[in-house]
């Protein structure tokens, strides 16, 4: 890492920490931050000056904006001397510049702060545009939130509605609002609080009026005195609809679907409970303590604000803004999030060959698995750069003279060189014994040999410590396989080429324990050596990588990634650029749900080459161990190295089970507790 970017990671780290003791998070910081150094053209002191105050006033002026609230609407904004207090307060007096004025009012001569839209000012955060964008015309309902069988929707009924007397009378907490803004919190937590889908206006009913046609037949029940419709939605089942807060042109509702109604220990609880529990919740766990704090004027702000933002002329719009996915009969709020968990076939919403299930239990709406965009194959998240052309293949590096299956062959051929010219696959389609056994016996005992290490800095220790990065530890020597590709003359059958054919096994995704979270099982009997999926998540840089963690630091919903470090040490002076790694925590496939087991996992991942003929970049494709039979869970050794206290991703405190675990804090753990036992 340059200089230069060390000293910017530096400067963002400070920025960060000042606005720390303000109850700011660190997800909210950051996009402003970033606008400001647009803003600035870089000029950090601006944003430094009297102690990080422009970014403050940002920040605080970007949450007004996102309420929506004009001065017509008379909110009351956090007074400026509360502001300026509690930027005092919350500064250490040692970062605050001597003999300067803290806090005080901005020089006259700094930039302003230019007012600019909501659109403009990244309310709707990238990663979320970038999940939602489509440019499909937007149909009447959009379904906003989505928990197990609940949806929030916001109907645009463009009639006058049952609440719409309600008015926005007071302003919300500036925290409450940016720790829950949908956008912000799927960008950095992924929590699953985001426009999720568009629905068929039919799919709804209008709250005042009407009752859609039930094949069971309509019903109206009272609820806590507000009313719930029953209906059946093109014969869906049954569903409620429970308008939370309406203005003149929008309509804010949930939508419980069959499975809750149908469960004789649900009754519908009231709005004004609703509300009451979720300001509770907030005021224990984010300290609201202002009095006029009401979560019905937030959902009343937030019509105002889709009518708002709906509204804005063309130009004004960016094709991002408006985030619309087309939900054709309503079977998906959220990609990869079915309306109802229990009715959830296929968790890769198609992506695969085969059915990715899940378990059905009753999750909470934390636990809910299935926060992430499913991909079934490596995407670069933005700067990594993979070149995969044609004519980097030379006629070495494929076997263009083939026909049909190369495993028929009894000569081999170019693409089992890299395998001292056996293939790896057996003609049943399993890995040879030999290969397997190779392959397990350097992770069961790494030697020293089987290591190489960077010569020139290694990109792992500069994630660590850039300033004073160590001496590469080691990057272990992987035995690759070679699958035939696109330059190959054999066919797609050809059984030298498994892993790029994906998942054909029966997996499912469950509950693994209280203290691993989920996990995948396999619903089949399976060979040893059998192909299960492979690793799949975004393509990152080292250095965004860095970036990621820093920016989601203290969340605690990460997968791990990927190091692609293979061929680090073969490279020269591998810039961090250049070093790529694969994070599924965002957009993976069903291997981000496989446990981590030490030493004895029944799968091991084993680097494959295919559209490269280098091993700069390429896939890691998990194998079974030995046989796996139907309903074991599937584990494989993340290679942790649980003493590492200095490894960019915390480690967890390891329930592997196994007998070789190398957890030794667990071990702690035990052995303490079978003293206090004694
Ligand atoms: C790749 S994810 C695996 C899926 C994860 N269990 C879930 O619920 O999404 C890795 C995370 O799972 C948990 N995990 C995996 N293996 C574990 C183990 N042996 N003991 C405890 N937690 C584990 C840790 O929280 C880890 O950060």
């Amino acid at each position: 890492m340059s200089q230069e970017q060390q000293e910017k990671k530096e400067r963002i780290s400070r920025a960060l920490s000042a606005m720390e003791p303000l109850g700011i998070k660190r997800e909210i910081v950051i996009p402003v931050l970033k606008r400001l150094l647009h803003e600035f053209q870089n000029q950090w002191e601006h944003i430094e000056a009297e102690s990080y105050r422009a970014l403050a006033d940002a920040i605080f002026e970007a949450q007004d904006s996102q309420v929506g609230c004009s001065a017509d609407n008379k909110r009351p904004v956090m007074p400026r001397e509360k502001r300026l207090k509690s930027c005092e307060d919350a500064v250490p007096s040692h970062n605050r510049r001597r003999g300067g004025p803290e806090c005080q009012p901005p020089p006259q001569n700094r930039a302003p702060a230019k007012k600019r839209p909501l659109f403009e000012q990244g309310a709707l955060s990238s990663k979320s545009r970038e999940a939602y964008a489509s440019n499909k015309p937007i149909p009447h309902n959009s379904t906003v939130m989505s928990r197990d069988n609940v949806a929030m929707t916001l109907p645009h009924t463009g009639e006058r509605s049952v609440a719409q007397s309600s008015r926005v009378t007071s302003c919300q907490n500036n925290n409450l609002l940016s720790s829950a803004d949908p956008m912000t919190e799927l960008e950095h937590d992924q929590a699953g609080f985001g426009p999720l889908a568009m629905v068929h206006p039919s799919y709804f009913l209008d709250s005042s009026a009407n009752v859609h046609p039930n094949s069971n037949g309509s019903s109206r029940r009272k609820a806590g005195g507000k009313e719930k419709e029953i209906i059946d939605p093109e014969g869906q089942g049954t569903s409620a609809n429970l308008v939370l807060a309406a203005t003149e042109d929008v309509n804010l509702s949930f939508i419980c679907r069959d499975k809750f109604l149908c469960d004789p220990n649900f009754q519908m609880p009231t709005i004004e409970a609703v509300c009451q529990d979720v300001e509770e919740r907030y005021l224990r766990s984010y300290k609201i303590l202002d009095p006029t704090f009401s979560l019905q004027n937030i959902l009343e702000v937030m019509c105002r604000s889709f009518s708002e933002l709906g509204h804005l002329p063309q130009e004004k719009r960016r094709n991002s803004d408006i985030n619309i996915i087309p939900a054709p009969g309503a079977q998906f709020l959220y990609e990869g999030m079915p309306a109802c968990a229990g009715s959830l076939e296929d968790i890769s919403r198609g992506e695969e060959m085969v059915p990715i299930s899940i378990e059905r239990v009753a999750e909470s709406l934390e636990e809910h698995p299935l926060q992430f965009r499913y991909i079934a194959r490596n995407i670069p998240y933005q700067n990594a750069y993979i070149s995969i052309n044609l004519a980097r293949i030379d006629d070495e590096s494929c076997c263009s003279d083939c026909h049909d299956d190369c495993l028929l062959n009894p000569f081999g051929c170019a693409c089992a060189s890299e395998t001292a010219g056996v293939f790896v696959y057996t003609v049943d389609g399993v890995l040879r014994a030999e290969f397997l056994e190779a392959c397990m016996a350097m992770l069961r005992e790494p030697k020293k040999c089987d290591y190489i290490f960077c010569k020139e800095g290694c990109p792992l220790e500069r994630v660590k410590n850039e300033e004073q990065p160590e001496k590469c530890k080691g990057h272990l020597m992987r035995k690759f396989i070679k699958e035939c590709w696109a330059k190959c003359g054999c066919n797609r059958q050809c059984g030298n080429r498994v892993v790029q054919r994906g998942i054909t096994c029966n997996l499912q995704v469950f509950k693994a324990g209280e203290q691993k979270g989920w996990g995948l099982r396999t619903m089949e009997d399976l060979p040893k050596g059998k192909f299960v999926c492979e690793y799949v998540g975004e393509i990152l840089t080292n250095i965004e990588l860095y970036d990621r963690h820093l920016s989601s630091r203290g969340n605690k919903r990460h997968t791990y990634p990927v190091l692609l470090d293979a061929d680090w040490s073969t490279e020269g002076v591998l810039k961090d650029e250049e070093a790529l790694c694969l994070d599924a925590t965002y957009y993976g496939n069903v291997a981000r749900f496989i446990n981590h087991r030490c030493f004895d996992g029944n799968l091991i991942g084993i680097p494959v080459e295919i559209e490269t003929p280098d091993h700069h970049y390429y896939h890691l494709a998990f194998f079974t161990t030995r046989d796996v039979s139907a309903m074991e869970e599937l584990t494989w050794d993340y290679g942790i190295d649980f003493d590492d206290h200095e490894h960019p991703i915390k480690a967890f405190s390891c329930r592997c089970g196994s007998t070789f675990c190398r957890d030794k804090s667990r071990f702690t753990e035990c052995r303490s507790r079978k003293l206090v036992l004694r």
